[in-house]
C-alpha cells in the first residue's frame, strides 16, 4: 500500500549501453500500473530496478517518500510474481505459501492466518495440501501470487505472470487478477505484459515505453482515444491505427485535411489559422471507418478480406508511401473483395499528427 516516485531514473549496462533514460513517474497507492512496449524496450529492467534486483544507474526511486536506490530487495516491502512460478516442487501449497513467513520467524498462528487469508482471496482453500505437480498452470500461478500476498507487501510487481498459460487459462487468470485487485483496493501493483488485452482491462494507467523513455502515460481509454504520438497510436489497438498523409486546408474548431490519396478528413482536433498548409498525418482506427456514400476520407480497392465472424477486416491495396489501409466493419463482408470502397470516420475519431506528435495536446 504505497506511493512510488521515479525521478529521472536511468539504466546503463556496463557504463555504455543505455537502456532507459529520464523515466519520471508518479504511482499512487492503489493503482495498477501496466508497463507495455516493444520487445527489448526495458519493461522488465524497469520492474527489476523497482524490485531492487537491478541497480539503478541514474536518478531516484522513492517508496512512500523514502529513497530506496540502495535499499536491498528484501527491505523494500515489495513482492514480485514471475512468469515462471518457481514453486518448491516438494512442498505443498500451504508450505510454499508459508515459506517466506517461516524464514521471517513469524509465529505459527500468524502464518496460518496469513495463508488462510491468501488462500481465500485466491480460492485455493481446497488445494492447500496438494503438491504443485497436482495443480493446473493457472492454479500454480495463483499459488505464486499467494506467496506474495501472505507477506502483505507494499507493492506487488508482476512480470508477465500469464505468459506461460494457454489462451483459455490466460483469460480466466486475468479475470482472477482483476478480482484480486478489487479485493485489495489499497495495494499498489505494477504489471509488465506483452498482451494488449491484459493492459487495457487491468490497468488503472498504462505506461508505454519506447526509445529508452516513456512514450505516454494514461488511462487505457486516454491512450486509445487520444494517443499523444504516432508510436502510441499504432502500438495500442489491433490492427494498428491507419496513418494517411495530407495537408491542412481548413482550420478552426474543426480541422479539414486534404489527403494525398484524394480523400478529405474532418477532425474535431482544433487548429489555428497559421496551421493552414501544414503537412500532417491523419490517424484513424480500422474499427472507426464506416462505408461512405458521400464525402469520404479514403477510397481504395479491397485486396483481401478476413471474416472473423463478428467483424470483417478489409486490407486495401497499398498506395504510394502510405502503409496499406485496414478497415474493420461489423458483420461479414467477403463480397467486398476486389471492390472499390469509400470509407469515412466521425470527426472525433480522427487524429492529426505533425512530426509524429498529436496536435490535440499542443
Ligand atoms: N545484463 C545486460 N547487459 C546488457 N544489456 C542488457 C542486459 N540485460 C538486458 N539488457 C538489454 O536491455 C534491454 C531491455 O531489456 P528488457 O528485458 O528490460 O526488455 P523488455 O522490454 O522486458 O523485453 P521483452 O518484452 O522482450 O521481455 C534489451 O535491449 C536488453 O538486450
Amino acid at each position: 500500500m504505497a506511493d512510488l516516485k521515479l525521478t529521472d531514473v536511468a539504466k546503463t549496462y556496463g557504463g555504455t549501453v543505455d537502456v532507459l533514460k529520464h523515466i519520471n513517474l508518479d504511482i499512487k497507492k492503489g493503482e495498477l500500473i501496466v508497463f507495455v512496449g516493444p520487445s527489448g524496450c526495458g519493461k522488465s529492467t524497469l520492474l527489476r530496478m523497482i524490485a531492487g534486483l537491478e541497480k539503478i544507474t541514474g536518478g531516484e526511486l522513492q517508496i512512500d517518500g523514502q529513497v530506496v536506490n540502495d535499499v536491498p530487495p528484501a527491505q523494500r516491502g515489495i513482492a514480485m510474481v514471475f512468469q515462471s512460478y518457481a514453486l518448491y516442487p516438494h512442498m505443498t501449497v500451504r508450505e510454499n505459501m508459508s515459506f517466506a513467513l517461516k524464514l521471517a520467524k513469524k509465529s505459527p498462528a500468524e502464518i496460518e492466518e496469513a495463508v488462510n487469508r491468501a488462500a481465500k482471496i485466491l480460492q485455493l482453500d481446497e488445494y492447500l495440501d496438494r503438491l504443485p505437480k497436482a495443480l493446473s498452470g493457472g492454479q500454480r500461478q495463483r499459488v505464486a501470487i499467494g506467496r506474495s500476498i501472505v507477506r502483505d507487501p507494499k507493492v506487488y510487481l508482476f512480470d508477465e505472470p500469464l505468459s506461460n498459460l494457454d489462451a483459455a487459462l490466460r483469460v480466466a487468470t486475468r479475470i482472477e487478477i482483476a478480482q484480486l485487485k478489487e479485493s485489495m483496493p489499497d495495494s499498489t501493483m505494477i504489471y509488465v505484459t506483452h498482451d494488449q488485452v491484459e493492459a487495457m482491462t487491468l490497468a488503472t494507467r498504462i505506461v508505454v515505453l519506447a526509445n529508452k523513455g516513456i512514450a505516454q502515460v494514461g488511462t487505457p481509454l486516454e491512450l486509445y482515444e487520444r494517443p499523444e504520438n504516432e508510436f502510441v497510436a499504432q502500438f495500442i489497438g489491433s490492427p494498428a491505427m491507419n496513418l494517411l498523409s495530407g495537408e491542412i486546408v481548413e482550420t478552426g474548431d474543426m480541422t479539414t485535411v486534404k489527403l494525398d490519396g484524394g480523400g478529405t478528413a474532418v477532425s474535431s482536433v482544433p487548429t489555428q489559422v497559421a496551421d493552414k498548409g501544414l503537412k500532417v498525418n491523419v490517424g484513424v482506427r480500422p474499427e472507426d471507418l464506416v462505408t461512405a456514400d458521400g464525402a469520404y476520407l479514403y477510397e481504395g480497392t479491397v485486396n483481401i478480406t478476413e471474416a472473423l465472424g463478428e467483424v470483417t477486416l478489409l486490407y486495401f491495396d497499398r498506395v504510394g508511401d502510405n502503409d496499406a489501409v485496414i478497415g474493420k466493419l461489423p458483420g461479414i463482408h467477403n463480397d467486398l473483395r476486389r471492390q472499390k470502397v469509400r470509407l469515412n470516420a466521425a470527426p472525433e475519431k480522427v487524429q492529426i499528427f505533425h512530426n509524429g506528435q498529436s496536435l490535440y495536446y499542443r
